[in-house]
């Protein structure tokens, strides 16, 4: 068993989360404030080490009433400053890491409440990261970025929604939606998407699409 998985992403129309600056404030306050009602409706938030790192996240919710998810950070080296908002206390925060992680920022982190889990191998499995969240009660997961986040859990089928915003910009270069391997060809995609929802934003510019995922397999 593992929890439910929305990916929710804001894109350009050229399917870049970021810029090659790193600059990703895509989304209008209409926009931020269904992500925020996302983040209300789930029990955790995942997002990779760059995003953590680049964004300096809350990961709070702020544009609507409701509580705050607990935090899940995946950083394979513990590449993420001590400084970062991720770490404050208006949150609980859990970080998913491997022996790659220096040991006094895992001892610091510790005093200050936050859950390390150190993983068996060089990359964390991220089917092991929702089967430990499950097992503490986490039903529904909001997985936030990266692109590179992202393909590790899509790639491996673990993502039932993606909710993706696409706004009316264009980057050229910068961070795709999924950052990976990459497949072929539409065959071979282990996953197939089923377009359930389209609707035009509130601020009339941006189109806010579902899909549905199921796995081929
Ligand atoms: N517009 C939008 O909706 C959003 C935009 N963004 C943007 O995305 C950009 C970052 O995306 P991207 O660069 O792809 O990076 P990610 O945020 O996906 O972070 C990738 C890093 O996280 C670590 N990581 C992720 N998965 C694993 C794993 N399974 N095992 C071990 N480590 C893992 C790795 O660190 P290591 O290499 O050290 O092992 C990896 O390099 C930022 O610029 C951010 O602003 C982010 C979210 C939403
Ligand atoms: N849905 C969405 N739209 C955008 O335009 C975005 N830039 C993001 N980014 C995600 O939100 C995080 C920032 O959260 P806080 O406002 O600091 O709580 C960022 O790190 C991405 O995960 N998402």
């Amino acid at each position: 068993m593992r929890p439910y998985v929305y990916l929710v992403a804001a894109t350009t129309i050229d399917g870049r989360i970021a810029s090659y600056t790193g600059y990703s404030r895509l989304s209008c306050p209409y926009d931020l404030k269904r992500l925020h009602s996302i983040r209300a409706s789930v029990d955790a938030i995942i997002v990779g080490a760059n995003t953590a790192i680049v964004d300096n996240p809350r990961l709070t919710v702020r544009y609507v009433e409701g509580k705050n998810p607990m935090r899940v950070l995946i950083d394979g080296a513990l590449r993420a400053p001590l400084t970062l908002r991720i770490f404050d206390s208006s949150a609980p925060t859990v970080v998913f890491t491997t022996h790659k992680a220096p040991q006094d920022k895992i001892h610091e982190l510790q005093k200050r409440g936050v859950k390390i889990y150190i993983t068996e191998g060089e990359t964390v499995d991220p089917a092991y990261v929702l089967d430990t969240l499950y097992k503490q009660g986490v039903r529904k997961v909001l997985l936030e970025g990266g692109g590179r986040t992202n393909w590790e859990f899509l790639s491996k089928c673990l993502v039932d929604e993606i909710i993706l915003t696409v706004t009316p910009y264009v980057f050229g270069r910068g961070v795709s939606l999924v950052e990976g391997a990459g497949f072929a060809t539409t065959e071979d995609t282990p996953f197939a998407l089923t377009l359930h929802s389209i609707k035009l934003c509130e601020c009339g510019q941006e189109v806010v699409l579902k899909y549905h995922v199921s796995c081929k397999h």
